[in-house]
């Protein structure tokens, strides 16, 4: 539903989301993960045609975002819940928004309780908000069209304990019905309770992507070699998809004697070849992490 292909975007000589492809499907919360410019908004952006690539496309619905007839219908977005209309109360924003998407005015005073936003909170300005009211405010607007995908940037920021349990419940129940999400967030755990699939971006690429219990249980290998890019070659001639970490090691979904036998066959040899063991993805995520709040970023 969601089809992010070879996605780059570059200031400059900065290259800040560098060839990202991945895939949303309906039935299915991903969760986007990474740290702290890793390149999430930008890419995000990039998909709901907000940002112009330097290179490669996005499609939701099988469009480009801009083609989308009435975009809410389709998609809901919530990508910078400080963006709103502060002089507005809740609920004139939302009934804006319903008038813009042709939703009928009915389903304003449902979908603010839906976000749990009560009659007294939707009566006040949203000047008057806390960061975590936005963010019910937000999901409120994205939901509104009732669409079949949403797109949310941190949704849990700013939320308390019990906000981001509820959330959680909200976009599992979304998906359950057929839904596609997609959420990003820097902390591993916080996707990791909700997502039944991860792409992990770190420095603009995608370092590792598939499903959740597959990367947390470690179900690969790693893998490296002194030249990488023919390890890479050798990998992807055997049909074997291989993520990189940041320090030139792959993680590849496959056992370990298959690994050793592609790159064997190529001619390439391993300085390093070993399961990934429990805790993978928490290794690449903490190697990405490195330097940053190593300690938040897997709480
Ligand atoms: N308009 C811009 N001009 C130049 N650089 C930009 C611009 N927008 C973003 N960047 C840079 O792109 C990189 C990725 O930023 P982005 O906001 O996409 O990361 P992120 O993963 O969403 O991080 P965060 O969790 O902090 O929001 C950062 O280094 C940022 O400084």
């Amino acid at each position: 539903m969601i089809e992010v292909e070879g996605l780059t975007k570059r200031y400059g000589r900065h290259t800040v989301v560098d060839d990202v492809t991945f895939r949303c499907e309906p039935g299915t919360v991903t969760g986007f993960l990474g740290p702290n410019g890793a390149g999430k908004s930008t890419t995000m952006r990039m998909i709901c045609g907000l940002t112009p690539p330097s290179a490669g496309r996005a499609t939701v619905a099988g469009r480009p975002y801009r083609d989308l007839p009435n975009p809410g219908r389709e998609i809901g977005v919530l990508l910078d819940a400080s963006a709103q209309h502060v002089g507005r109360t809740g609920r004139e924003v939302l009934a804006v928004a319903a008038q813009t998407m042709g939703v009928a005015p009915g389903r304003v005073p449902d979908t603010l309780g839906r976000v749990g936003l009560n009659p007294t909170a939707a009566g006040r300005r949203v000047r008057a908000y806390s960061l975590g009211m936005r963010q019910r405010l937000g999901l409120a607007y994205a939901l509104l069209g009732d669409p079949r995908g949403l797109i949310l940037d941190e949704p849990a920021n700013g939320l308390d304990p019990e906000g981001i349990f509820w959330m959680r419940g909200l976009l599992r129940d979304f998906a359950d019905r057929g839904g596609t999400v997609l959420l990003s967030s820097h902390l591993l755990r916080e996707v990791e309770a909700v997502a039944d699939r991860l792409v992990v971006i770190g420095g603009g690429r995608v370092v590792a992507q598939g499903d959740r219990d597959d990367l947390l249980s470690g179900a690969g290998t790693l893998v490296r070699a002194r030249d990488p890019d023919a390890l890479r070659a050798a990998l992807g001639a055997a049909g074997l998809d291989a993520t990189g970490g940041t320090d030139g090691g792959l993680l590849v979904a496959a056992p370990a004697g298959v690994v050793g036998q592609a790159a064997a066959d190529a001619g390439v040899a391993l300085t390093e070849l070993r399961p990934a063991g429990s805790g993978g993805l928490e290794q690449i995520f903490l190697a990405l992490t490195a330097g940053t709040s190593v300690q938040e970023a897997v709480r």
